[in-house]
């Protein structure tokens, strides 16, 4: 079957899985002319093979509020591809999850993780639980009831979760311990541990810093660098603010970040104690709003960031936040840089506008990397049972970083998209995942 038809398969086989079914055609148009030359894809069926998860387990999670009250959310597991090592990736806990976001964020995990070139396979979960407004006892009440569920479908060896929106290192402790009580094992089943009990240092930092180790790599390839350019953030999680903190620590000026409320926005740029004092606030779900109080700056209620003057954009809140309207705003003013902290934070027409503009244009599966990169050096620490120090792991998450870059702009090259210097990062990425999984299924036959 083509690649074609396989897309017309699936949209009449889930044609409510819009996310799901935008993410697999944005991998579709760019690996065609890597399909293409090799013909054993299409004889073993590969695109229509990777297009349906290995599995998708859902199960019920039923837990007591504070009231005492029986409350029940659905929870779901999909374990999309493990042909280059045990499933991986994070759990999502926010209201919007469906089995959609959840397949369309496992279809991108296969091939970030194999640009990671670390031997780990593509998966992703989450639930429809909202932890906004809850306590903390119902937070721990609910992570204990979700790893009471998930526990039968996860071990070290065959499918390693971790955080996502609305799971941090706090939440990740409480379902490694259940996990843990469960099955009296101390090992590497979830990724995010606290540091001291397994926890990888740096992994907290890792994404967000990642992606900014990538804007590096794409400014040198212009002969250019960070230093004094205006950032726009969006978002104000775990990502954000350490791609915020990376960008100041490296000369640059971030003016913007932004929650489901409205944007931040401070002329003046960010430093290290405005950031910190955002990680704090955001740590304790107080309003960002609360900043321009302390250091001054504007609150754009339920705006975003996109139409303020920039240089380089970090969408890096959610999917499909900047849709084709904020694009035309990057480019009107002047952003030439877009480098994906998010997952799939750009639409369709939003990735064909900036890219019609040459705006260099780093995809999440590339540009966000750095996360799960860092998780599986964690899965190799618990492995031997040892400790890498930060500096180490900086390292590591530097050299991988530079090779994911090098290595899509190496295919960008080779197969015809690089267009006078302008580096088709995303046929690049696309291509180098793709082909790393192929020819694993290849080898493999038909199993897998
Ligand atoms: N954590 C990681 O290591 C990795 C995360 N990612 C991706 O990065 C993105 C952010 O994840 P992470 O930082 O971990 O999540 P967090 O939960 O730490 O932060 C999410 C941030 O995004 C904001 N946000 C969520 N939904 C919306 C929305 N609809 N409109 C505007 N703002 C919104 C939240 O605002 P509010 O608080 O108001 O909800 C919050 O500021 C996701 O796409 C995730 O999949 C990718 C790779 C790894
Ligand atoms: O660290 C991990 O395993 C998962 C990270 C993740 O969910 C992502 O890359 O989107």
């Amino acid at each position: 079957m083509s690649i074609s038809d396989a897309i017309k398969k699936i949209e009449a086989q889930y044609p409510h899985q819009s996310e799901f079914i935008q993410a697999v055609k944005e991998v579709a148009v760019t690996i065609k002319p890597l399909y293409d030359a090799h013909p054993e894809y299409e004889t073993l069926k590969i695109f229509e093979r990777l297009v349906e998860p290995d599995r998708v387990v859902a199960f019920r999670i039923n837990w007591e509020n504070d009231k005492g009250e029986v409350q029940v959310n659905r929870g779901w597991r999909v374990q999309f591809n493990n042909s280059l090592g045990p499933y991986k990736g994070g759990l999502r806990f926010h209201p919007t999850v469906t089995e959609s976001v959840l397949k369309f964020l496992g279809f991108e995990q296969i091939f970030k993780n194999a640009l990671t070139g670390l031997p780990i396979g593509g998966g992703k979960g989450g639930s429809d639980f909202n932890p906004k407004g809850k306590s903390e006892f119902e937070i721990r009440r609910f992570c204990y009831a979700f790893m009471r569920e998930l526990y039968h479908y996860v071990n070290k060896d065959i499918d390693v979760p971790a955080g996502d929106i609305g799971v941090g290192g706090r939440e990740v402790s409480y379902m490694y311990a259940m996990y843990k009580n469960l099955t009296r094992e101390s090992t590497g089943v979830i990724t995010g541990k606290g540091v001291g009990f397994g926890g990888s240092l740096m992994r907290t930092e890792a994404t967000g810093y990642g992606a900014v180790y990538f804007l590096e790599s794409m400014l040198a390839a212009q002969n250019d660098n960070i230093k004094g350019k205006k950032v726009l953030v969006s978002g104000a999680g775990n990502v954000s603010l350490h791609a915020a903190e990376k960008v100041c620590m490296l000369g640059g000026m971030v003016l913007t970040v932004s929650d489901s409320q409205g944007t931040l926005y401070d002329e003046k740029g960010l430093n290290q104690e405005r950031i910190d004092w955002l990680k704090a606030q955001k740590a304790q779900s107080k309003p960002l709003a609360d900043y321009v109080d302390v250091f001054g700056g504007e609150w754009l209620a339920k705006q975003k960031p996109w139409h303020i003057k920039a240089d380089i954009a970090i969408p890096s809140a959610t999917q499909n936040e900047v849709d084709e309207a904020d694009a035309k705003l990057l480019v009107d003013n002047g952003i030439k840089y877009v480098v994906e902290g998010a997952n799939m934070p750009l639409t369709a027409d939003a990735i064909d506008y900036i890219r019609l503009y040459h705006v260099h244009y780093a995809p999440g599966k590339a540009a966000n990397a750095g996360g799960v990169a860092v998780s599986a050096l964690e899965m190799s620490q618990n492995s031997v049972r040892q400790y890498q120090t930060f500096e180490e792991i900086d390292e590591r998450l530097k050299c991988i970083m530079k090779n994911i870059h090098d290595s899509a702009a190496e295919a960008s090259e080779k197969y015809g998209q690089t267009d006078n210097g302008y580096i088709d990062y995303m046929a690049g990425a696309n291509i180098v995942g793709f082909k790393r999984v192929a020819d694993a299924l290849v080898a493999y036959g038909i199993l897998n």
